[in-house]
């Protein structure tokens, strides 16, 4: 086998209103580098591979391929075709900028990466729709993952399957992202059903930029979907379905309508409860605008958070400072970086 790179973009989930819906690529990328030297003993790790990791999170992230994100997810797909090792000599180098649980999609890209590994290694051939299926089995919502793989700003549903298919698709994470000490006969090894998600590509008007606001913490996206509520009002939801209509239009439009999108990217369905673990998000969303700080056209919790996404045409660094500071009243430390979209999404280059 050749040796071959993967390349998968960051993303932001959904911008406001489009909880678990919409998604954007956004342009800092995962990078996984795979070659082969049949001279390098691999057999120290379990599944034949060596790896190796540097950039975000080096310190903490597992390197036994059983245990690692992208691996684990890549032998996944691998069982579920007949394939339960790599080929001896299998080196992957894994080079990440996409800060960990800060809420710009590192564990979509992680499995996004993991998917295409194994569509690799095993030879599949799988068209990125396929793959998204096996991307759906391990993270559940689909806006990350569908951001990452097919680039650009990108709107997602499930579809209705038969209870049979409901069923494949909602077998237990450790059987397919096995826990220290899992019996092999426990693991998944049936391919998920097909065309889980269905998936449109929107347009975008690239006068309109990306800053992101880092904080220093880590909010796990589970954590962050555990303060949200079970059901909600009728109210609430009809807020979002107004505002959601309309903004996948008003971030195409060729004259940018900053005061349009700033109204249509506003939230009542994740965002209030997650402001619980998020001290300054509620003051951020309320004291930054358009009247404010000219320039920006929108803001939000990028995916399950703690980062804040604003979407701006002019004026970076003043929008950025300006959410810097309120963050640093409650002694949160951040980062900043202005993105743009990802428009061709997860790349495989040989
Ligand atoms: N490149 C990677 N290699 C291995 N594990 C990773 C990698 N990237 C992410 N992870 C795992 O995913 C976890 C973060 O996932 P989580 O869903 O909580 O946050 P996120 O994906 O960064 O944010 P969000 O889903 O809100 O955009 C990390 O703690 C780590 O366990
Ligand atoms: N839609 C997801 C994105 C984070 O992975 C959430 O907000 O929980």
């Amino acid at each position: 086998m050749s040796s071959f790179k993967l390349r998968i973009p960051a993303s932001s989930a959904n911008i406001g209103p489009g909880f678990d819906v919409l998604g954007i690529g956004l342009n800092m990328y995962l990078e996984i580098a795979v070659k082969f030297d049949k001279l390098v003993d691999t057999s120290a790790d379990k599944h034949n591979v060596k790896l190796s990791y540097e950039g975000n999170g080096a310190a903490g992230v597992p390197l036994e391929s059983e245990r690692n994100l992208v691996t684990a997810t890549a032998l996944y797909v691998m069982r579920c075709n007949g394939m339960e090792n790599f080929p001896d000599g299998t080196l992957v180098h894994v080079t990440n900028p996409i800060p960990l649980g800060r809420g710009l999609g590192s564990s979509g890209a992680a499995i996004v990466g993991g998917v295409m590994l194994g569509n690799e290694i095993a030879g599949l051939k799988l068209s990125k729709e396929r793959m998204l299926d096996y991307c759906l089995l391990i993270e559940r919502h689909p806006d990350n993952i569908a951001a990452a793989m097919l680039g650009g700003f990108v709107g997602s549903y499930l579809n209705q399957l038969t209870a049979e298919e409901t069923a494949a698709k909602s077998v237990p994470l450790e059987t397919i992202l096995p826990k220290a000490g899992t019996a092999d006969s426990s693991l998944e090894r049936r391919a998920p059903p097909v065309a889980i998600g269905q998936y449109l590509k929107y347009n975008w008007n690239n006068k309109i930029r990306c800053v992101t606001i880092i904080p220093e913490f880590e909010v796990k996206t589970d954590d962050s979907r555990a303060v949200l509520p079970t059901s909600y009002q009728k109210e609430d939801i009809v807020f979002n379905l107004q505002r959601l209509a309309v903004l996948t239009t008003a971030l195409t439009l060729a004259k940018v309508d900053h005061k349009l999108i700033y109204e249509s990217m506003k939230d009542k369905i994740h965002q209030p409860y997650r402001a619980l673990l998020i001290p300054g998000l509620e003051t951020v969303l309320a004291e930054v605008t358009p009247e404010s700080n000219p320039g920006l056209c929108g803001i939000c919790l990028s995916g399950a958070g703690p980062t804040i996404l604003c979407l701006a045409t002019e004026n970076f660094e003043e929008i950025a400072n300006t959410v810097v500071d309120i963050f640093s009243k409650k002694n949160v430390k951040c980062l900043w970086e202005v993105l743009d979209l990802a428009y061709e999404g997860a790349t495989v280059e040989y």
